[in-house]
């Protein structure tokens, strides 16, 4: 690593211990210059830098103020505020929070503060420090606040105003705050009443159900100002304000995919230091109709079903999906049906490569990298091919689907924003190789590993149900109802299984069953990073080299 030119050194007391403080552009790092030893396993280790050195990237600080010191009073005996003055005699400080890694991808904003006998000195590091902060041009400065207060726990405002809005104000960041008063309050008013121009992002404090509520109202919105028809548009415009996700729902699974825990003062952090990960969304269509976008589950046969019953078992709380999951598997239903996929160049990889998609990742990056022309990112993919059969499910993950219960996630080696989904095909199999594969979920094994999964990663795929074929929607309904209502209306518990399933679109249940699906590559950003492996940041060693 290049060596930084310094910006700033000088000696000052933190907490009554002398230490070497020094900024560049990149690091602010401190020293302690008396040698203190450390005990490891009964041999002492390390010197003054080991015991004592701390380095903190620039572009990690929250921010910088100067402290009025709560001192005691000798008199009185009680505390009192003692105001900073610009006399030499006496000590000034100044603070700088900080962002601190904990266990689980877990951030903190920690402080630390310096003090300086001579004003002059302490004023000078803070506007140095806060030059070096002004010159990240990403962070954001204003932003838009939705808070579904009924979500999750219904603890989404107290969440914001206890954990978030603290870190927002040390950071200077200035909020519009909406509490949503019914469903899809937020998506209507993001589509057609927000003033845009006035945010640097927009903030869900929420689960998944609002998270895609701003993802529906943001898009929209972008098309309609670029003068696009959501309707046959090939491709679509990528919004400018990039989405920070406060984790406040039942499930948070963007949320985890995207920052690797489900925690709001980590998410909050992320904003505030202006983090952007770009990802992809597939766009749903029905006869040339849209019909939603989806950023990580479209899922027909088991997972449409799961939902589906989950939906009518709503007062369970969240019980539901395991009950339902459950039920879904005994019944152990199939649906016939015709999929055709246009697959992904090899330069991709593969569902089953061992690499997974992390912060920074390198197939991510090709993306919005590549100098391609479209005729040539059109050239450089396949061609359409087409599979029939039986299905127990048929998966589309645009994200590996991580989740605490699922910790691989339906295909661990999904990436945020390589403009490709993983379609993972399940054929009729038995109800054992059925719960083989979903077990596989949770362990070691390749879930892939199985004669009856097929595995693509591709651009785009249509999928038509046996009975839809030459047919409208409508008249499967009728039919059905047809078939079956008037034998299942006399005997509710038959246990015929109906000819189609629906499909499962980030946890909300899409009326039509025929669809045709293209992953636009990269069309929102987060404040994310992706989850992050050990950083160089973490190592101070690396860092003090800086
Ligand atoms: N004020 C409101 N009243 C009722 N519903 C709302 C309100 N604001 C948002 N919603 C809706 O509540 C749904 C669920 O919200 P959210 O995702 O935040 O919580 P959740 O507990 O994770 O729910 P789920 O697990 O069902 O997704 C969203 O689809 C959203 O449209």
């Amino acid at each position: 690593m290049e060596k930084q030119p310094r910006l700033l050194s000088s000696q000052l007391s933190l907490q009554n211990r002398v230490c070497d403080v020094t900024l560049n552009c990149v690091v602010l790092t401190w020293k302690e210059r008396e040698t203190t030893k450390k005990r490891v396993s009964g041999s002492f280790l390390g010197s003054s830098r080991a015991a004592g050195s701390h380095c903190v990237p620039v572009c990690e600080i929250i921010a910088v103020q100067e402290t009025t010191e709560a001192c005691q009073s000798n008199d009185a005996g009680r505390w009192q505020m003692v105001p900073q003055q610009p006399s030499e005699s006496e000590q000034h400080a100044f603070t700088v929070s900080y962002v601190e890694r904990m266990r689980g991808h877990r951030w903190r904003c920690s402080e630390v503060t310096f003090h300086c006998t001579d004003w002059r000195l302490c004023q000078q590091w803070i506007q140095t420090i806060k030059e070096q902060l002004s010159q990240l041009t990403s962070r954001p400065k204003s932003l838009l606040v939705y808070i579904n207060p009924y979500g999750g726990k219904q603890r989404g405002k107290w969440i914001y105003e206890h954990k978030v809005a603290p870190v927002f104000s040390r950071a200077s960041i200035s909020t519009d705050v909406i509490v949503t008063e019914c469903a899809n309050h937020a998506r209507n008013h993001l589509k057609k009443e927000a003033d845009l121009k006035k945010y640097d992002g927009v903030v869900c404090v929420g689960g998944d159900g609002m998270f895609s509520e701003i993802l529906h109202g943001l898009i929209s919105r972008t098309q309609c100002d670029s003068g696009v028809d959501e309707n046959c548009a090939e491709t679509l415009v990528p919004s400018a304000l990039r989405i920070g996700i406060i984790p406040a729902g039942s499930t948070d699974c963007i949320c985890f995919a995207t920052v690797g825990t489900n925690d709001p003062v980590t998410s909050a952090l992320h904003i505030v230091i202006g983090d952007s990960q770009p990802m992809d969304v597939c766009s749903v269509h029905h006869n040339n109709t849209f019909l939603r976008y989806s950023v990580s589950l479209l899922g027909y046969g088991f997972f449409g079903d799961v939902l589906t019953d989950s939906e009518r078992k709503r007062w369970m709380g969240p019980a539901r999906y395991d009950i339902s999951g459950v039920k879904t598997f005994l019944s152990h239903r199939y649906y016939e049906g015709t999929i055709s996929f246009l697959p992904a160049a090899d330069i991709f990889g593969t569902p089953r490569d061992k690499i997974k998609c992390r912060s920074g990742c390198s197939v991510c990056q090709k993306q919005s990298t590549e100098k391609l022309t479209e005729e040539e990112r059109e050239g450089s993919y396949g061609v359409w091919r087409v599979t029939r059969g039986k299905f127990l499910a048929i998966n589309a993950a645009s994200m590996s689907c991580a989740c605490p219960r699922t910790p691989k996630g339906l295909s661990p080696a999904a990436h945020l924003a390589d403009g490709t989904t993983d379609l993972i095909l399940i054929r009729k199999c038995s109800r054992l190789d059925f719960l083989r594969h979903l077990l596989r979920h949770t362990n070691k094994d390749d879930q892939f590993d199985h004669t009856f999964v097929e595995v693509h990663r591709v651009q785009q795929f249509r999928f038509t149900p046996k009975h839809w074929e030459g047919g409208s929607e409508l008249d499967l309904c009728e039919s059905k109802n047809r078939l079956f209502g008037q034998i299942c209306r006399q005997q509710p518990v038959c246990g015929c299984a109906p000819a189609h399933s629906s499909w499962n679109c980030d946890g909300e249940i899409l009326p039509q069953t025929t669809i045709h699906v293209r992953v636009h590559c990269q069309l929102i950003k987060l404040f994310a990073r992706g989850i992050e492996e050990k950083t160089v940041f973490e190592d101070p060693y690396t860092l003090c080299a800086v």
